[in-house]
């Protein structure tokens, strides 16, 4: 009997960054559908969640990147295939300027969470319903912390093999890794 193998939600490029946790999550199936715990905080991961946000994403697009000098961040892609992209930032980090790639799939769940000072960024290869959570409300981020760089820049070391995504002015307008660096060294975040 064929059986088609479930793709695996996995790092598939770069190294592991400190303090960066992707966990496998178990989805418990019966006739009526399945279960699925997306987060607890006996993980002991850097998250503690204060607001939780569900996103619908067409294919091709493209979210980031983004960095934050005072919040943590969750993923968890529901349904659809992307790859997530990270590069370490952090002063005193173990894993500063090295970065990390991850291929989620719908069909396999897991949470990707990850630590402020890490830049990020996401595309969709198909349309896509993930949740996302941040350690800091948007309403007190959105206007000050919330940085960005160009998602395709050869700095971020990021080997995304996809060309082309679909964007918003702001990211498409986006100022380069070394640019960010400097602005982000002279606010002492770096
Ligand atoms: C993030 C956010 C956005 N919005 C509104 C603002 C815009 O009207 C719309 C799309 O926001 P944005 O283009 O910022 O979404 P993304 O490009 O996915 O970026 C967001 O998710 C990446 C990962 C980031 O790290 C960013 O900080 C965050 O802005 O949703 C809200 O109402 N609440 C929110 O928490």
């Amino acid at each position: 009997m064929s059986t088609t193998a479930i793709a695996k939600s996995t790092q598939i490029a770069g190294t592991q960054l400190h303090e960066v946790k992707l966990v496998s999550l178990k989805e418990h199936k019966d006739s009526r559908g399945s279960f699925t715990e997306i987060f607890q905080d006996h993980w002991g991961t850097v998250l503690k969640p204060v607001q939780w946000s569900v996103v619908k994403s067409e294919a091709n697009v493209f979210r980031g990147m983004h960095y934050h000098q005072r919040h943590d961040e969750y993923f968890c892609l529901i349904d659809g295939h992307c790859v997530l992209g990270l590069r370490d930032l952090r002063a005193g980090s173990p894993t500063q300027h090295q970065s990390a790639l991850f291929e989620l799939f719908g069909d396999d769940p897991a949470a990707l969470i990850f630590p402020k000072g890490m830049l990020h960024g996401w595309f969709f290869h198909t349309p896509a319903l993930h949740i996302q959570s941040v350690s800091e409300a948007y309403v007190d981020y959105g206007g000050d912390d919330n940085w960005r760089c160009a998602w395709d820049d050869p700095e971020l070391e990021l080997p995304w093999g996809i060309e082309n995504p679909i964007l918003t002015d702001a990211a498409s307008n986006a100022p380069s890794l070394r640019t960010l660096v400097a602005a982000l060294e002279r606010k002492g975040y770096m």
